[in-house]
Formats: C-alpha cells, sequence, structure tokens
C-alpha cells in the first residue's frame, strides 16, 4: 500500500516537493515560489503521513480561511478516504482547544464567541455618548494591544499596558487619557457576557499553552505532527502558538516571503524569516512554478528582486512557453473601461477562455467602477466579490434610496433609507409604527409630514421625519440627475460625513467612499433624466444578480485573489498612488506594496494585461505609470499587444 502510495508521489511531484513531503526527521521550512504547489505539498504530507501509519486525529494543519481548510480536507479524503478533523483554521483549531482546557484556566466551556456586532455593542456600552467613530478606533487599539504586545495583556501587567495604550491611543487619534480606562471596562463587559471575542480566542490558547505546562504537554503529546500553512502571515500570537504545540521538530511550516501582504493586520514576516534559525529548521526550496508560463514568472522574480527586505530565491516556469505580458496604456479610465470588454470577448473568442477563466484585479475598489457598468452593459456576465458592487455599496445605495423615494414615490425606499441608520432614530420599534402610515397613505411626502406630528413617535424621531420632508422638498426642485445628487449631499452636509465616518473602518476606506461618491456624480453626469438613471441601475443590479457564478469574468481586490488562479489576468490601474497606494509612505510598506504587486501578476497562467490610464475622476493631476511595471524586464514585455 506504501509502495503504491510512494510511486504515486514520485509520478505527481517534483524532487523538491518529494523531499518536502517526505521529510520527517525534523523541522522543515517549505520556502516556495507562487504557483510552486505549497497546497499540493500540504495535502500529500498530510496523506504520506496517514499512510506511513499515523492516526488522522493526531495530525494538527492549520490554514488561514475556512475555504482552504475545506479544500485541504476534501483532497485528503480523496488520497486516503479519512477526513482529518484538525485541518482547521488557527481560531476554529483555539476554540476546540479552550472548550476542552479553558476552565483550567477559568473559561467556561460553554463560552460565547463575541461576533463583530457584540463587540461593537460592548464597546458602545462603555465608551456612552461617544461617536462612532472614536469608538472604531478603541476597538482597533484593543486588537493591537491584545496582538502585538500579548506578554503584558497575560500577566495583566499594568505598568507596561497603560503606556502603551497611551501609545496606541495618540497614533489612532484617541485621548490618550480614556484609553486604558475604556479597555478595562471592555474587558469587564466581555466577562460579564461570557464571550470571548476573536482576538481571545488566540491570547487565551497562548495563556494555556504558556503558563499550564500539564495542559502544553497534553496537547503537545496529542499532535503527532503539526502543518502551517501561508506561515508568512501569522502574527506574534499565533507563531507563539505554535512554538509552544511542537515537540521534536514534529513540524513543517509552509509559506512564500514574496507574498507576505497582511503587515498591517499585523503579520509578521519576520516570523517566516527566522524560522529556520530558531528552530534549525531544514529548508526546502520549492522553484518551479507550474502555474504560469515563462514570461510571466520571469516578470514577476525580477520584480520582486527589488524588495530589499527579503532573502531572495531561483525562480523558474515548467511551461517555457513565451506569451509576454502586455501593458496597455489609457487616455482616461473611459478610454480603458470602453476598450477592455472588447479584449474579454477576445480572449472568449480566440484564445479558448471561459469567462470563468478571466479575473480582473485591482488595488483597491474604486478604480473598478467604471469598468462595473460598461462589462454589464456590454453584456459580459460579472462576479463583483465582495461588497464591492457599485449600487450596492453603502454610500452610493443611501443615495438611490433617496432618489427613489423623492422621484419614484417609493415608499419602500423610505423605510430602507430609515433602516439604514442615515438619519438617526428609527430602530425596529419605530418603523413598525411607520409601517402604519406606509400602508395607508399614497405618497412619501404625505408620509413624512404626517407622521412628523404623530404622537407615537419620539422627539429624535420627529426632528429626523422633519430634516427628511426640507430634504425632499429640496432635491424635488430639480430635475438632473447630477443636480439632484448634488442638492442631496447639500441638503445633509454633516449628516453625511458622519455617516461616511461611520461606516468606514479607518482613513483610507474613508477616502474611497469619498471617492466612489464622485464616481457616482460623474456617472449621473452621463445618464441625467433622474428616472432614467433609475431604471439603468435597475437593470444593472438585476444582471448582476442573475449572473451564472460559474460562467462569470470575476472581479476582485488583490487581497481577495490571493491563492487563486486563472488563464487570463487583467490588473487594472498600474499607477503611481494607486498601486502602490499613496498611502505607503515608508519603503517598507512600499515593499509591501510590490508583494502585492506580484500576487496579482503571478494569478495569471498564460495571458497578462496591465493596465495603466493618464487621467482618472477624482484626480487633478496626471498619473504616472506604476514603479512596477517599469521593473518588468523589457524582453518579457509588449506594449499595447493582445
Ligand atoms: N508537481 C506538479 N506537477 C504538476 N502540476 C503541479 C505540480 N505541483 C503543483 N502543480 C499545479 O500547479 C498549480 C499551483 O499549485 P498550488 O496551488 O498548490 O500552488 P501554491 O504554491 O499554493 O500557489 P500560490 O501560493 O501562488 O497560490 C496547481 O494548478 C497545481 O495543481
Amino acid at each position: 500500500m506504501m509502495q503504491k502510495f510512494i510511486r504515486f508521489l514520485k509520478q505527481n511531484t517534483t524532487k523538491e516537493q518529494y523531499e518536502a513531503i517526505t521529510y520527517t526527521k525534523g523541522p522543515l521550512l517549505v520556502t516556495a515560489g507562487a504557483g510552486s504547489g505549497k497546497t499540493r505539498v500540504i495535502t500529500f504530507k498530510i496523506a504520506y503521513l496517514i499512510k506511513k501509519g499515523l492516526s488522522p486525529d493526531r495530525i494538527l494543519a492549520v490554514t488561514f480561511t475556512n475555504k482552504a481548510a475545506n479544500e485541504m480536507k476534501e483532497r485528503v479524503k480523496e488520497l486516503t478516504g479519512f477526513t482529518p478533523p484538525w485541518i482547521r483554521t488557527f481560531h476554529s483549531a483555539c476554540v476546540r482547544i479552550l472548550r476542552k482546557y479553558g476552565p483550567v484556566i477559568g473559561i467556561k466551556p460553554e463560552f460565547k464567541i463575541a461576533t463583530e456586532t457584540d463587540q461593537k455593542n460592548m464597546i458602545k456600552e462603555v465608551m456612552k455618548g461617544q461617536k462612532e467613530r472614536e469608538r472604531k478606533r478603541m476597538l482597533l487599539l484593543i486588537t493591537n494591544l491584545k496582538n502585538n504586545h500579548p506578554a503584558y495583556v497575560l500577566r495583566q501587567d499594568h505598568r507596561f499596558i497603560q503606556p502603551i495604550c497611551r501609545k496606541l491611543a495618540l497614533q489612532l487619534r484617541l485621548k490618550a487619557n480614556g484609553a486604558y480606562y475604556y479597555y478595562l471596562n471592555y474587558e469587564k463587559i466581555k466577562k460579564k457576557y461570557e464571550y470571548l471575542d476573536f482576538d481571545d480566542l488566540l491570547l487565551k490558547s497562548l495563556e494555556l499553552f504558556q503558563f499550564q505546562p500539564e495542559v502544553r504537554k497534553k496537547v503537545q503529546n496529542y499532535f503527532e505532527y503539526i502543518l502551517v500553512d501561508e506561515y508568512q502571515d501569522t502574527n506574534n500570537v499565533q507563531e507563539q502558538i505554535i512554538g509552544h504545540l511542537m515537540r521534536k521538530g514534529n513540524i513543517t511550516v509552509v509559506g512564500d516571503d514574496y507574498q507576505s501582504i497582511y503587515g498591517f493586520r499585523g503579520a509578521v514576516i519576520q516570523n517566516f524569516l527566522d524560522f529556520k534559525k530558531k528552530y534549525q529548521a531544514k529548508t526546502v526550496v520549492l522553484g518551479c512554478n507550474f502555474r504560469s508560463v515563462k514570461t510571466i514568472v520571469e516578470a514577476s522574480s525580477k520584480l520582486i528582486k527589488n524588495n530589499l527586505g527579503q532573502v531572495h530565491k531561483d525562480l523558474y516556469a515548467y511551461d517555457k512557453t513565451e506569451i509576454p505580458v502586455c501593458i496597455k496604456s489609457f487616455e482616461d479610465e473611459y478610454q480603458e473601461a470602453q476598450c477592455i470588454p472588447g479584449i474579454i470577448r477576445g480572449l472568449a473568442e480566440h484564445r479558448g477562455c471561459d469567462y470563468k477563466d478571466i479575473a480582473v484585479l485591482y488595488r483597491s475598489a474604486y478604480i473598478s467602477y467604471i469598468l462595473q457598468h460598461e462589462l454589464i452593459k456590454q453584456g459580459i456576465p460579472v462576479i463583483v466579490v465582495g461588497n464591492n458592487f457599485f449600487f450596492k455599496k453603502k454610500e452610493i445605495k443611501i443615495i438611490i434610496l433617496f432618489l427613489r423615494m423623492v422621484f419614484q414615490n417609493d415608499k419602500l425606499a423610505l423605510m430602507q433609507f430609515l433602516e439604514e441608520n442615515f438619519l438617526k432614530g428609527f430602530g425596529k420599534k419605530g418603523l413598525e409604527r411607520l409601517k402604519k402610515y406606509v400602508e395607508t397613505l399614497s405618497t412619501v411626502l404625505d408620509i413624512v409630514k404626517e407622521t412628523e406630528c404623530g404622537k407615537e413617535f419620539t422627539r429624535q424621531q420627529k426632528m429626523t421625519l422633519r430634516a427628511l420632508k426640507e430634504g425632499i422638498e429640496t432635491v424635488k426642485k430639480y430635475n438632473k440627475s447630477a443636480d439632484a445628487i448634488q442638492a442631496f449631499l447639500e441638503a445633509f452636509p454633516n449628516v453625511f460625513s458622519r455617516y461616511l465616518i461611520a461606516i468606514s473602518d479607518d482613513k483610507e476606506q474613508l477616502q474611497e467612499r469619498k471617492r466612489s461618491v464622485n464616481e457616482f456624480l460623474s456617472f449621473a453626469k452621463s445618464h441625467q433624466d433622474i428616472n432614467g438613471l433609475l431604471e439603468e441601475i435597475a437593470l444593472l443590479t438585476d444582471k448582476v444578480a442573475n449572473v451564472n457564478e460559474k460562467d462569470a469574468v470575476h472581479l476582485m481586490t488583490v487581497h481577495q485573489a490571493k491563492g487563486l488562479e486563472w488563464k487570463a489576468v487583467i490588473v487594472l490601474g498600474a499607477e503611481e498612488e494607486i498601486f502602490p497606494t499613496r498611502h505607503a509612505l515608508t519603503p517598507a510598506k512600499i515593499e509591501e506594496e510590490r508583494r502585492l504587486f506580484y500576487v496579482a501578476i503571478t494569478r495569471a497562467k498564460k495571458y497578462l494585461l496591465i493596465t495603466h490610464a493618464f487621467w482618472r475622476n477624482n484626480w487633478d493631476n496626471a498619473l504616472k505609470i506604476s514603479r512596477f511595471v517599469k521593473e518588468i524586464p523589457r524582453e518579457c514585455v509588449i506594449e499595447d499587444g493582445l
């Protein structure tokens, strides 16, 4: 049986992959390039260990996403007939361990996990009367404190926690004095509700292993082998947990430091770079890229060599076909959006790509909006991954709801508008009371006027309705789309700014939302008739809703594309200030942007098109071509091809 599996392995792996799979004598670091079969190595290694006689439930394999864990489980089942229960994300493995051993450190086995909403509610309770913006930053501060200073938090060493809170508060533009007390109270409330938040799952597991040697021993002895995927993206706490769990070097960590793109979330690339020295690990380099043609591998290797803070490895392509990387320049984003649908059709008709084999990737979602409209209009099926379909974005949706209310007398839109909490005061109960009026009165304006005097509404609700009435009456006077939108923004200037802040996670996202509002204004300028605009939006939204995912071009940010591959990839908006983002101000951040660009271009198997435009909405200045494009060697490139 084992002999047969070894034969299978030899037939289906390279020498290096085979070595990485079968080496079990000590800690192993598999440092690999993009498309070099990391996933294959992990799944085959789990299968190999099982075939060698290890019990499937004694193998721990940690991944970063549930999707990756499930795919691995399926593949191992195909190879061995077993589904190892400990192929899990870090968080999910920690939950299971804490349910069993948590009571040793005072955690009830039935502890609840706080969702994002629970966290928001708890911090609201702690920071009564404070703005949502401040509350969000405070949650960020707490995460930062727990992930980057676990030792102090675990020891409850308040001599250090207090000044760290002050320092972090200053960085996050929060009041330095309050932060520490908010942190303490947040922890108190969490305890009262018997919650653990996401960071606690890791932190409490670390506490268990660090301070309870018996538990550590038990868990260490239980797992006969440990594998960690995407090791380059581990944070401090995760790295320490792994350190406690391994024994006698029964561990393989796999990663690609070229693809470390989560520095902003606390990932520490140094964990990966130090592993070899720290654990005297054997290293296997997987240099053969099975995914992409030679030109793409060469282009990406040369690009990444410009990062000084990395250890470089030689990468080469299995497929020696030379299909040049195509770089296309456009005057502006409209020209770009006009041209790309034709290119996609060309790929489908002449290069054997189905729509599902094509992806459009971008650094930030706002770069894709004009293209989204154009692709959908031209009948190309698209899936916009995440919450980035333009007309569903919160900042755009709220304007559309208002226009539907005013110009289409849409009573349902009124309810939805209030539900979005753009204007405060209407919770579940308020909306329930309003429903009666919506059912009996015929126009939105009548409803608002009537309810404004209704006894059953609170003072705040009446104020909201009055503001809404005034807004409707002002905007109603305009009959061109862009003017009406502008009037809406001017009718609620402070409310709109506050709303944007409230729905944004950070400054960068806030800027992005402001840009999308400007994009919407320019879209409206090309659809001046308001009902025409609303009709167009309804049609585009409907088309997207009815797309068959299995036959659609996928649009997503580069972060969302990690680990995926397509026959053809279009990287949109390769301009300075956009990719790299203008927020990358330090050499280290530029290097992280370069790694992100590397991830983007290494998703392509055969065809890679990179576009850049000289002018984009929202930018007053002409844009320069991205330095990353210039770093791709000319011999790999064809300008204006495809
Ligand atoms: N030895 C091999 N022979 C043939 N194909 C292989 C081999 N190893 C890997 N592949 C193929 O190469 C492609 C990339 O492999 P995989 O997804 O495991 O790479 P990866 O290193 O995880 O990629 P990335 O980190 O860039 O997402 C897959 O289509 C895989 O089936």
